[in-house]
């Protein structure tokens, strides 16, 4: 089994596509894929997707294996891909006719894309069965956790990945990190056409980064912000779900339509992006009651949500959050990732009382919004392997099967099972490249 976090972006979602900087953190909301190996000789690959309610075979023989290993097609497991091939995509058509709507197409276009690439005609047939604890469509990075998965599950089928271990040198980690990031890559073209790459970038590597690109022919440029504070954030779900790809092209539209306007508006929230980086790595910087820098950030974020509103990525429930929290007077709003609907998050001021976050919360849940509880910062893609847990009724560890995964419910009931927060329960393994490694999960 492997898992890798969803993310919030703190500023410069949107500006990012251009070249600009960007601050995101993974979050402790997860994706978990759980490969069950099927036995030989069957050729079958399976999708089970259970949040999407994708349920789809194939034939490992039938696949386009031709198109996808000819000449100057073929790709290696080094390789790092800056576009979709056209006529791949093409060539992956009709296996994907009869999936139903363009959520679970791009889920499976994703997947196969990958396999050809990274798996070869001899590849094993097996299941591969996802459940994911972040919403989709919100904002908080679920497509590129998923490619995340899927890039570091296949990579360690076909024998290119090693087991994260202790004590593996630290250019072997980031050279993992970096083909598991490279192939998710890839599978985040294959969901929203032109992505920057941040959102696979923080789900691989977990903990925050600085993230620019400004030539998508090169690597990015990205800095591991190790002293990411503990930011007192609040989550708001707006429950409006919209396709990133969409927003995206909303200010590509903009851009050629007032261009001098729309490239000054993402120059700005480049310069809050590089400020809110300086705070955050001021050696003096505190999180705590009063803080200077936390206000500073504060209306940074403020600003920066203003700028996504002219852009025209924000939606009147969007607004609505806002202005609820607004009028509590507890905190600063934006929203975060591609908008159009989605996630707000809210950096909190010190000494909010516990009776205006309540009555605050229960005015967001009579309007149908829905809170998340989530730390900011937390570990990237990790292993679980073998895939057991402890179980107390039988007193030793349990294989955790394909049934017993499908059938626990919602965010408690998948965390339960297989949260990388297992207080022991469960031995997951990471790439970090921060600190050494630790059984624990954190
Ligand atoms: N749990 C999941 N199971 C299967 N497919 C998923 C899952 N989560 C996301 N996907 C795939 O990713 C797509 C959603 O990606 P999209 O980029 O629109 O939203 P997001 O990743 O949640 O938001 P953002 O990119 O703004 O952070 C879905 O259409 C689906 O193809
Ligand atoms: C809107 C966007 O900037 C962030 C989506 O999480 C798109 C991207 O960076 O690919």
């Amino acid at each position: 089994m492997v898992s890798a976090p969803g993310k919030v972006i703190v500023c410069g979602e949107h500006a990012v596509v251009y070249g600009k900087g960007a601050i995101a953190a993974a979050i402790s909301l997860r994706s978990y894929l759980l490969v069950t190996p099927y036995p030989k000789p069957s050729r079958k690959l399976t999708l089970r997707f259970a949040d999407i309610d994708l349920d789809h075979s194939w034939d490992i023989d039938a696949l386009p294996w031709d198109a996808f290993s000819a000449p100057g097609k073929k790709r290696y497991y080094f390789d790092a891909l800056e576009r979709l091939d056209p006529q791949l995509m093409k060539a992956l058509k009709p296996l994907i006719t009869n999936i139903p709507g363009k959520v679970l197409q791009a889920a499976a276009t994703s997947f196969l894309y990958l396999f050809l690439m990274i798996g070869n005609k001899y590849s094993p047939g097996a299941t591969y069965t996802l459940r994911s604890t972040i919403p989709i469509g919100a904002g908080l990075g679920s497509s590129a956790s998923i490619a995340v998965c899927l890039s570091a599950a296949l990579q360690i089928q076909s024998g290119t990945l090693t087991m994260p271990f202790r004590g593996m040198m630290p250019q072997e980690t980031q050279l993992q990190l970096k083909r598991i990031n490279n192939w998710a890559f890839v599978g985040e073209m294959c969901i929203h056409g032109n992505p920057s790459g941040v959102d696979n970038t923080v789900a691989t590597g977990g903990k925050a980064v600085l993230f620019k690109r400004d030539d998508y022919s090169a690597p990015p440029d990205v800095t591991h912000l190790k002293d990411f504070p503990e930011l007192p954030l609040l989550l708001v779900n707006t429950r409006h779900p919209r396709r990133t790809a969409e927003q995206v092209s909303n200010v590509r539209n903009l851009l050629t339509n007032h261009e001098d306007i729309t490239n000054s508006m993402l120059d700005t929230i480049d310069k809050i992006t590089n400020e809110a980086n300086d705070i955050i790595n001021d050696p003096d910087f505190s999180s705590h009651a009063g803080s200077p820098h936390i206000v500073r950030l504060g209306e940074l974020i403020r600003i920066n949500h203003g700028i996504l509103v002219s852009l025209g990525v924000s939606h009147p429930k969007l607004e609505r959050i806002r202005e609820l929290i607004d009028h509590a007077g507890i905190g600063w709003t934006k929203l975060t990732g591609a908008g159009g609907g989605g996630c707000s998050i809210t950096l909190l001021k010190h000494n909010v009382k516990e009776e205006t976050l309540k009555d605050l919360d229960d005015k967001l849940t009579a309007e149908g919004f829905e809170k998340y509880n989530t730390t900011v910062g937390g570990a990237g893609v990790g292993v679980l392997w073998p895939a057991v847990t402890f179980s107390e009724e039988h007193g030793h560890d349990i294989e955790i099967g394909q049934e017993m995964f499908l059938k626990v419910e919602g965010v408690q009931g998948v965390e339960s099972l297989v949260g990388v927060d297992s207080h022991g329960k469960r031995k997951w393994r990471f790439w970090r490249e921060w600190v050494s490694e630790d059984n624990g999960g954190r």
